[in-house]
């Protein structure tokens, strides 16, 4: 099995991103020995700090931020960064060629009950014109990333990745301690029977979801005239893996829950790099109005809706809001 450096290298990925993935995935390499300790660690459960999210820390959300910032700002790679549990963003080095940002631990909720976790990543060139202390360095589209990725700490460590030239997997492997490539150019099935959605805030959504979910589940005795399955991992890169793994349609629509906040989920360290990776493996990754990676951003936290996966079903969601 490949190793990473000679699979980039056979996407052409130029050597300063490839260091710059590297360390990062370097972080995530402790991460998950950590995670996979926490218990015997005392790393269980919340701090008594919120972050600006108004989320409740978990103990593990902060000592993944702070494993993955520090290398991140000691590589010289990096002008700034942006993460979910940092207020604002980050600078880094003057001469930094990249900017990044990141969610340190995906699906926070699931720690305490030793579920499906991950970190996320998100890769953009830095702007040479700006400050490495200019947040507006961050407002760049998703369709300029240069790389995105996920490592999702579940029974093996997996690290899904795409530099643009399709979204492979890999598997860390524990014995020599390196990422080995597993698969190359995964691809989406376009037709799918399963769904991902959080049901319980269905009387919150707009009508066009509540009508689309509501024919999945006529399944062969309604208008889609197949059954179809439900899952719901309350992580995203758990959600997102499956897809990329066996196909299916996740969302996480508007709802009016509260309208100052109608979406739940972080465009910059969330939805754009599973974006980048969905696309590239064949599905599609959109909101109701347009696709997400088409997004200019106006903040370094700003919440989108988010309808992505298998291709034909994505389109058959979106035919709803037509
Ligand atoms: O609690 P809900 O409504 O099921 O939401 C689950 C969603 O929230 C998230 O956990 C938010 O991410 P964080 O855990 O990084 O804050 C997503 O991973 C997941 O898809
Ligand atoms: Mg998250
Ligand atoms: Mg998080």
């Amino acid at each position: 099995m490949q190793r990473l450096a000679p699979a980039l290298r056979q996407d052409n990925v130029p050597l300063d991103l490839i260091s710059l993935i590297k360390t990062i995935l370097a972080a995530t390499k402790e991460i998950s020995f950590r995670v996979s300790q926490a218990h015997l660690g005392g790393l269980m459960g919340s701090t008594l700090d919120e972050n600006i999210q108004g989320e409740v820390q978990k103990q593990l959300d902060v000592v993944a931020n702070q494993l993955i910032k520090d290398v991140l700002l000691e590589s010289g790679f990096v002008k700034a960064i942006s993460s979910e549990e940092e207020d604002t963003s980050v600078p880094g080095d003057e001469n930094g060629h990249f900017i990044v940002s990141f969610d340190p631990l995906d699906g926070s909720s699931n720690i305490d009950i030793n579920s499906l976790i991950g970190t996320i990543f998100s890769i953009h060139e830095a702007p040479k014109d700006l400050a490495a202390d200019d947040p507006d360095m961050f407002k760049q589209a998703g369709n300029k990333q240069v790389c995105a990725g996920y490592v999702l700490y579940g029974p093996s460590t997996m690290l899904v990745m795409t530099t643009g030239s399709g979204t492979h997997f890999y598997v860390l492997d524990r014995t020599h301690g390196g990422y080995l490539l597993v698969e190359r150019n995964v691809q989406i099935p376009q037709e799918t029977q399963e769904f991902a959605i959080n049901m319980s805030n269905q009387r919150f959504w707009q009508a066009p979801m509540q009508d689309y979910i509501a024919d999945l589940l006529k399944g062969d005795q309604g208008p889609r005239g197949k059954n179809f399955n439900m899952r719901w991992i309350a992580a995203m890169v758990g959600d997102v893996h499956r897809v990329l793994t066996r196909g299916g349609i996740f969302t996480y629509p508007a709802d009016n829950r509260n309208a100052e906040k109608p979406y739940k989920l972080r465009l910059m360290y969330e939805a754009n790099p599973m974006s980048f990776l969905i696309e590239q493996a064949g599905g599609l990754s959109m909101t109701s109005e347009g696709r997400i990676m088409d997004i200019e951003p106006s903040s370094i936290h700003q919440r989108v809706e988010v309808i992505l996966g298998s291709k034909k079903e994505v389109e058959a969601c979106l035919g709803y809001y037509k």
